[in-house]
């Protein structure tokens, strides 16, 4: 079989080498693909523009090689783990640097600590759920490392293929942008997919949205059906949107935006719509209190 010790000490990456031979670290289990590549981690940390006020929080920190680098230059760095076998690693290089705290667990259960600057090659497997839990913490920068196609899909504009739920809730948070693209031969092991580098700048949504549990269920159900025009999709996603008086909701919605697909609208006319349908399910129910 491949090994992974092989293809490191093929490439001459000495510390990584040994450090994953004293460990006996196979990758690959828990999206381990350990960014090796002097230039890429050198680049990441100086996207980060890291002073002595930064406290850093790292997702996944691996076997330590960005954490370190990152702890060169911020005031703290509070790193994530979640294989014990890492962890282990982790304490045994950094138990002596004082200004890194080693936190042992699932990133999707443990509790942030406050942090101003967030900077992982991330699990790819929870880009999501981590992502939107991150969104929901106040810090000024992330500079976080996704799958390739997941990254496009976050940055991505109306009325192109990677338009998505996923690119309408980024958006609703955060300023993105694809600062570079990875490849597969930066790590080891060699993931099956190229990567690519987001920088994320939180800052309060752009227009306005009277409701966001209702906008992010919305957006969700309109473009699980993102081809049908936005009044068809609202009408079968009802079972989910639970809007009462369905019809008369929608006959009384914008015409020029409904009849379009979801697709092809901006997270802008999104939420219009979402915020309408909000004012009218509101005048229907005073409606019904008035009548009894
Ligand atoms: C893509 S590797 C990145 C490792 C390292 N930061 C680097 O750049 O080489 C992802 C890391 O996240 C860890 N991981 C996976 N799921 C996790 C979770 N739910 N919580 C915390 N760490 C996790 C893996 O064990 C692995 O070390």
């Amino acid at each position: 079989m491949y090994s992974i010790y092989y293809s490191i000490y093929s490439g001459g990456f000495s510390l990584v080498r040994s450090l994953l031979k004293k460990y006996n670290i196979k990758g690959g289990t828990f999206d381990q693909h350990f960014l090796v590549d002097a230039g890429y981690l050198d680049r990441i940390v100086a996207a980060a523009e890291l002073g002595p006020e930064d406290v850093v929080l790292e997702i996944g920190a691996g076997i330590g090689n960005l954490t370190e680098r990152l702890a060169k230059k911020a005031k703290k760095v509070i790193a994530i783990e979640l294989d014990p076998v890492l962890v282990r690693v982790l304490h045994d290089r950094f138990d002596k640097v004082e200004n890194i705290e080693i936190i042992a667990g699932d990133a999707l259960k443990v509790e942030f600590p406050e942090f101003n600057k967030v900077v992982s090659n991330l699990p790819y497997s929870i880009s999501s759920e981590i992502t939107f839990k991150l969104l929901r913490h106040n810090f000024k920068l992330g500079i976080l490392m996704y799958q390739y196609e997941f990254a496009a899909r976050m940055v991505s504009l109306p009325n192109c293929k990677d338009y998505s739920r996923l690119t309408v809730d980024t958006c609703y948070f955060a300023d993105a942008s694809i600062l570079m693209k990875v490849p597969k031969s930066a790590f080891q092991p060699a993931p099956e997919v190229d990567s690519a580098v987001i920088r994320l700048v939180p800052r309060p949504a752009p227009f306005e949205v009277k409701n966001q549990a209702f906008f992010m269920d919305f957006v969700s159900a309109v473009f699980s059906q993102r081809r049908k025009k936005l009044k068809n999709a609202i009408l079968n996603m009802n079972h989910v949107l639970k809007i009462p008086s369905i019809k008369e909701v929608i006959a009384r919605l914008p015409e020029d935006i409904i009849s379009k697909r979801a697709e092809n609208l901006t997270p802008e006319e999104l939420a219009q719509v979402a915020n309408q349908i909000i004012d009218l399910k509101k005048s229907f129910f005073e409606n019904e209190l008035n009548e009894q």
